[in-house]
């Protein structure tokens, strides 16, 4: 007599990937930059998740790993550890081929310093031209991709000029249409307006917000400038090399009719539940090693350890 087939429990339902749905996800990320005898971690699992079609505001005082951040999400500089995906790419298991590829066709990178995106004896639009010459994109396309980008970016009449004949804003509404030649899903960029004067910058802000709402493209900028950070629906805060608040903003009407922006801030978890909690928070209510967590049917509480 054979046996009674043998019976398991069901494997429990696998947990869906940190991020699954996102363009953008870091994960756990860290870096580790040696320095001689020194190891300076700019990144300490930094986790993030950004959605197509987002516009992100990443801020955060100097030393925290922004520009980490941005060099890594560009393809310039690699992690240490961690996970990083924009789209379909793995950003550490990356060939060098690929990483070419990568930063050639599926992102953008503006950096801070105008001079440092431009050429300067190409014009604008040859320069725009550049980066599909390189794609092998044919003629045609190029010329009229060029013009049509220069022209969305406000500087389709400064076509012909060379960088020295540009002003800072312009300088760095080219350096726009050059990241975007090749139609990437997603624009890095990195104080795109440090160099700028505020009214200027307002209007370079202004017009990657048109990029970003007219193209689709997912942008995500980081800025000191609080007015430019004030202008994007959610801003990530980074705190020695971690995220560590958001601000989402929104816009509300009043029964009036009049509108106005309702800025939330939010504590960031991670993917254990890991919350941080404000300084001044714990300060207020003594806080320190041990807090008593209760939860509540909509809330979870977090008293001092009496
Ligand atoms: N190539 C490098 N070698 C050694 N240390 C580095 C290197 N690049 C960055 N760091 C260090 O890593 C940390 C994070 O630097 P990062 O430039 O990412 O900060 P940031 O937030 O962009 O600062 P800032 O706003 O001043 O540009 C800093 O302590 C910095 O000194």
């Amino acid at each position: 007599m054979s046996a009674p087939p043998l019976s398991f429990p069901a494997p429990p339902p696998p947990t869906p990937e940190f991020g699954a749905d996102a363009l953008i996800v870091c994960e756990s990320l860290v870096r580790i930059y040696q320095s001689g005898p020194i190891e300076v971690q700019a990144l300490q699992g930094l986790d993030l998740i950004v959605d197509s079609g987002e516009m992100v505001a990443v801020v955060g005082a100097s030393g925290s790993g922004k520009s980490t951040l941005l060099s890594i999400l560009a393809g310039i500089d690699a992690p240490t550890a961690g996970r990083a995906r924009v789209d379909k790419w793995d950003l550490l298991g990356m060939s060098r081929t690929d990483r070419v590829r990568y930063r050639r066709k599926a992102v953008g990178f503006v950096r801070q310093q105008t001079a440092s995106n431009l050429v300067p004896y190409l014009t604008a639009r040859q320069m725009v031209d550049l980066p599909m010459t390189a794609a092998r994109v044919a003629t045609g396309v190029r010329r009229e991709r060029s013009l049509e980008l220069l022209r969305m970016l406000g500087v389709g009449d400064c076509a012909d000029r060379r960088p020295g004949q540009l002003s800072g804003g312009q300088q760095q509404r080219v350096a726009i249409a050059v990241a975007l030649a090749n139609e990437p899903r997603v624009l890095f960029a990195d104080e795109p307006t440090g160099e700028l004067d505020t009214a200027t910058s307002v209007e370079v802000f202004g017009a990657m917000r048109d990029v970003n709402r007219e193209l689709g493209v997912t942008v995500v900028v980081v800025t000191h400038d609080p007015s430019v950070s004030g202008q994007v629906e959610r801003t990530v805060a980074i705190r020695d090399g971690r995220t560590s608040s958001e601000v989402l903003r929104r816009t509300a009407t009043a029964d009036n009719g009049d509108t106005h922006v309702i800025a939330e801030e939010y504590a960031v978890m991670d993917r254990a539940g890991r919350v941080q909690i404000p300084r001044d928070y714990r300060e207020a209510l003594a806080l320190t090693r041990r807090v008593r967590l209760a939860l509540e049917p909509d809330h979870v509480t977090i008293r001092p350890d009496a």
